[in-house]
């Protein structure tokens, strides 16, 4: 199977890495175009994927296309495509529904929100397919999903707040303990940054190991931390207080993203179908 990669940034980058390290596929399976072609060449010296010219080599060649580009990137991409019918087209760009898609393709189309983590062969890929995706088509997809960690379908509706926790969270996590090492420095000013954060890295891999090893739930971790009457009941208390309203904002804030990234992107969509065929010509 050819599996196409359009976009050679983080997302393109995760996808050949981790695909390639979980052994399932062979770097010659990949087939590769990005804008910028430098980015291809540091990476092809450690997986040998095969570089296309042009996006439309890489639909032509491909079974199956992960397109990594950024959101508005991906429609006004895709219309100056020829997609093969047949062609099962993926999108991974948050904000871009299967509606979008399945306006610039009449086959199948299935909507991924990968996760940086899986460079590493862990962490959830969320997915949507349209009702032109085989099964077939379908077991291909969840076999490769599979070798970058777990998968979880998901619906339209779930899927914003869902990304946050799991191809968000990378990031906000990596903040947190950024603010957590710099209080400490800000606390105690003997203790150095670096010190902290080496100090932080460390515990949270022996926390994960903690959770998944011993199957432990949030609410064992925390009582076998937090001795009764002791330090670490009074830093729950303070995050019992502090954290909820944080992280509404931060939900409330991240949706609010979302739904202009939608509006942006329905709009490319709708001042594309209002122009007649000749200014369309004459747009290109
Ligand atoms: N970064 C993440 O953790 C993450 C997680 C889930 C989903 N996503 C989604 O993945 C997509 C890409 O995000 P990213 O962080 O990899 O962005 P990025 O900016 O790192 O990568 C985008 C890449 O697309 C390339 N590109 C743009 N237009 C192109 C074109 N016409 N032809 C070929 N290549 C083109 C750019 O050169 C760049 O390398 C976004 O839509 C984002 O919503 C990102
Ligand atoms: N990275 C992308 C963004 O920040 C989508 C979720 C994770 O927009």
């Amino acid at each position: 199977m050819n599996i196409g990669i359009i976009g050679l940034g983080n997302m393109g980058q995760m996808l050949v890495k981790g695909l390639c390290k979980s052994g399932m596929i062979s770097p010659r399976d990949l087939i590769v175009y990005n804008r910028t072609a430098e980015k291809a060449t540091a990476l092809r010296q450690l997986y040998p994927f095969q570089v296309a010219e042009c996006a439309q080599t890489v639909c032509q060649k491909a079974d199956i296309l992960f397109l990594c580009t950024k959101p508005l990137d991906m429609l006004p991409l895709l219309r100056e495509l020829s997609l093969p019918p047949h062609l099962h087209l993926v999108s991974v760009a948050a904000g871009v529904s299967l509606a979008d898609l399945e306006s610039v393709h009449s086959g199948p189309v299935s909507k991924v929100i990968p996760t940086v983590t899986s460079e590493e062969n862990r962490g959830v890929s969320l997915y949507m397919n349209n009702a032109k995706v085989t099964p077939s088509e379908r077991a291909a997809l969840l076999q490769l999903l599979e070798a970058l960690g777990t998968v979880e379908e998901i619906t339209e509706a779930a899927i914003e707040t869902a990304t946050i926790l799991t191809s968000s969270a990378p990031g906000l996590i990596a903040g947190i303990l950024e603010e957590f090492a710099q209080a400490a420095v800000r606390h105690t000013p003997e203790l150095e940054l670096d010190s902290a954060r080496r100090m932080l890295v460390e515990t949270m891999i022996g926390t994960s190991l903690l959770l998944e090893r011993q199957g432990l739930g949030f609410d064992q971790l925390i009582e076998r931390v937090a001795t009764k009457g002791g330090i670490t009941q009074e830093g729950l208390s303070v995050l019992g207080r502090t954290l909820p309203r944080a992280f509404d904002d931060l939900l409330h804030m991240t949706t609010e993203k979302h739904t202009l990234l939608k509006q942006l992107v329905r709009r490319q969509n709708d001042s594309h179908t209002s122009k007649t065929p000749t200014q369309k010509g004459e747009s290109q």
